[in-house]
């Protein structure tokens, strides 16, 4: 992406850039004023005091030089803070308006990304986008304007001179523009590589006691020296590119443009075109003009480098969140047509052609094999992916027409691990319905059967349950998942084996609770246990993605081969 195609896609998504940035602007131009004032009372030195010697006029010149030391450094303190605090600012807003992108993205969309990947663009890439203002367009067009500047006042005190010397300015581009594409592949694949180093932190220190408990340490330090290793082969490349741009163009400026200029210039001075004041001058204005070419070949080497990240900013900025309209669903009857489903990357199906019905007030019973297609079911009916073939519908409404805040105003799910925050209990449990009071978060506590156990802790509702709810059992963090359900009060619910981890009293106590709570409201259970799926109005049996059965347990029990080979399988054994 151009320079100017970042700052037009930031300044469309985070607002209010201009005002600081001109205020910025006005400071660098007293900067500039400023730094280029001592170069003529270098002049005037040289001319009138050392050539013409005025020496009457030295202590105006030390005084002007005083005067410019004073201001300049008012300048720079001034802009360095107006700088920082832009910079500052921008990086809280892009971050800011990345996450809230990246929340409000659709289930498909989101899926896209991995954890690396967000926390790398969210972390590392907004940085460097917040910088992107400061870095790569003001100080980048004050290098420009005082190059142009400088340039200009160079041919006016020698043309000739002057002429002779820009060669070395396209010389310098053109190797830093090689070498800056070079930094840019680089920099590229080395993106690619921490996004994937970062989802392996991530994973690891998530999964940290199974690694222990399993003795996956040294496997696991194999796979982090893995990363290392190729991020470090492809870091050192990228850094190699840089520095050799930067280097190069030092070396241009200080070795051969100074040789240059003393060589070329000082014939000038022995045959006369030229006098020894004027080649002082000119060498002093020169080393600031080139300094400021070697500016900008930086910046353009480093704008490479960043506009990799920069870009992966703007790619989440851009996609057109939300596209899909609200609409309040009516109804809460269920219908599943010929529904077709694969995993990416996969080649079989999911879910091959599957249709069933669910009326109101209905409470089906999912079960099967372990990877017949039950979860991939309850993912589709809450919307978090979508068929490529077939439809949902609730309520009439089919599920794919409308956005994801529509369906989960509708449907709740209660999953095996249930996401739980480092927060307390009463804080989880707002999750699920901000504002409501403690009476109410105790009262569906009791009914998930989790009052008991709450009431045992010094801290009750306030006490912090850890990362994922590490301080709780499995059974405790089900319940309190089945709790937040509760409070959701939504009209549809799908459990999906979200009391495997109960024990069977738990468990036949909650199913009541349940009951009671569905009267009126539709009810999907992917079944762990027989005792759960007794008193369910219909069963359907799922086999590698089909429908194998759909019936009442009691048709189906001893009858179907597959419900019985089921049954005796696992759910006696559950
Ligand atoms: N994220 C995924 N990516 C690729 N394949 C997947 C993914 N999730 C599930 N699958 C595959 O889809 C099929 C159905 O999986 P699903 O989780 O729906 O089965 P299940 O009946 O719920 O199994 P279980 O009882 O073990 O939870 C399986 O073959 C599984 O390997």
């Amino acid at each position: 992406m151009r320079r100017w195609d970042i700052f037009k896609a930031l300044t469309r998504d985070i607002a209010g850039i201009n005002k600081p940035l001109l205020a910025l602007g006005l400071f660098k131009i007293w900067n500039l004023v400023f730094g280029l004032i001592p170069l003529f009372l270098y002049s005037f030195l040289v001319n009138r005091v050392l050539v013409d010697k005025q020496l009457n006029e030295l202590g105006l010149i030390i005084g002007g030089y005083l005067a410019v030391y004073i201001l300049t450094t008012i300048g720079i303190t001034v802009s360095k803070r107006f700088s920082n605090q832009l910079i500052l600012k921008y990086d809280l807003r892009i971050k800011n308006k990345l996450l809230k992108k990246l929340i409000s993205l659709e289930h498909n969309e989101y899926s896209k990304y991995s954890i690396g990947d967000v926390k790398s663009r969210i972390e590392n890439d907004a940085a460097v986008a917040g910088k992107f203002f400061t870095t790569h367009i003001l100080d980048f067009i004050y290098a420009v304007v005082y190059a142009v500047a400088l340039a200009v006042i160079l041919l006016c005190y020698d043309w000739r001179i002057a002429l002779i010397s820009f060669i070395f300015v396209p010389v310098s581009f053109v190797t830093v523009n090689f070498l800056g594409g070079k930094t840019k592949q680089a920099g590229e694949e080395l993106w690619a590589l921490q996004i994937q180093y970062e989802t392996f932190l991530h994973t690891s220190f998530q999964n940290w006691k199974d690694i222990k408990t399993n003795n996956l340490e040294d496997a696991q330090f194999a796979e982090l020296n893995g990363h290392y290793k190729k991020i470090r082969h492809v870091w050192f490349l990228n850094q190699l590119y840089m520095h050799l741009g930067i280097t190069y163009s030092f070396f241009t400026k200080n070795f051969i443009t100074q040789l240059f200029i003393y060589f070329i210039g000082g014939l000038f001075v022995i045959k006369g075109y030229s006098q020894v004041g004027v080649l002082l001058v000119f060498i002093s204005f020169y080393g600031q003009f080139f300094g400021y070419i070697e500016n900008i070949s930086n910046s353009m080497m480093n704008f490479k480098n960043d506009s990799v990240s920069i870009g992966k900013v703007i790619g989440i900025l851009n996609i057109e969140a939300g596209k899909k309209p609200y609409k309040k669903i009516e109804g809460t009857d269920i219908n599943v047509n010929q529904l077709k489903f694969s995993y990416e990357g996969n080649d079989s199906f999911a879910l091959d052609g599957i249709s069933f019905s669910v009326g109101k007030g209905e409470h089906l019973a999912i079960v099967g094999q372990s990877g017949s297609g039950k979860s991939t079911i309850a993912k589709l009916l809450t919307g978090q992916m979508e068929p490529q073939e077939g439809t949902v519908s609730i309520g009439g409404t089919d599920i794919s027409s409308v956005n994801s805040e529509s369906v989960s105003d509708k449907v709740s799910i209660v999953v095996q691990e249930p996401v739980l925050f480092n927060m307390s209990i009463r804080d989880n449990l707002l999750l699920a319905k901000a504002g409501a009071t403690d009476a109410e978060l105790m009262e569906c506590c009791r009914r998930a059967s989790i009052y008991d156990y709450i009431e045992t802790l010094p801290d009750k509702l306030d006490t912090i349950i850890g990362e994922k709810g590490v301080k709780l059992s499995g059974g405790q963090k089900q319940r309190l998942s089945i709790a937040r359900a509760f409070l959701q009060d939504r009209d549809i619910i799908i459990f999906d084996e979200s009391t495997s981890a109960l024990d069977s009293e738990n468990e036949s106590d909650i199913i009541s609770e349940l009951k009671s709570l569905s009267s009126g409201k539709t009810m999907i259970s992917i079944a762990h246990r027989l005792s759960s799926i007794l008193d369910c109005d219909k069963v359907m049996v799922l086999q590698a993605g089909r429908v194998a059965a759909f019936d009442t347990h009691e048709n189906l029990f001893n009858r179907n081969e597959t419900y019985d080979l089921l049954f005796h399988n696992q759910y006696r054994a559950g």
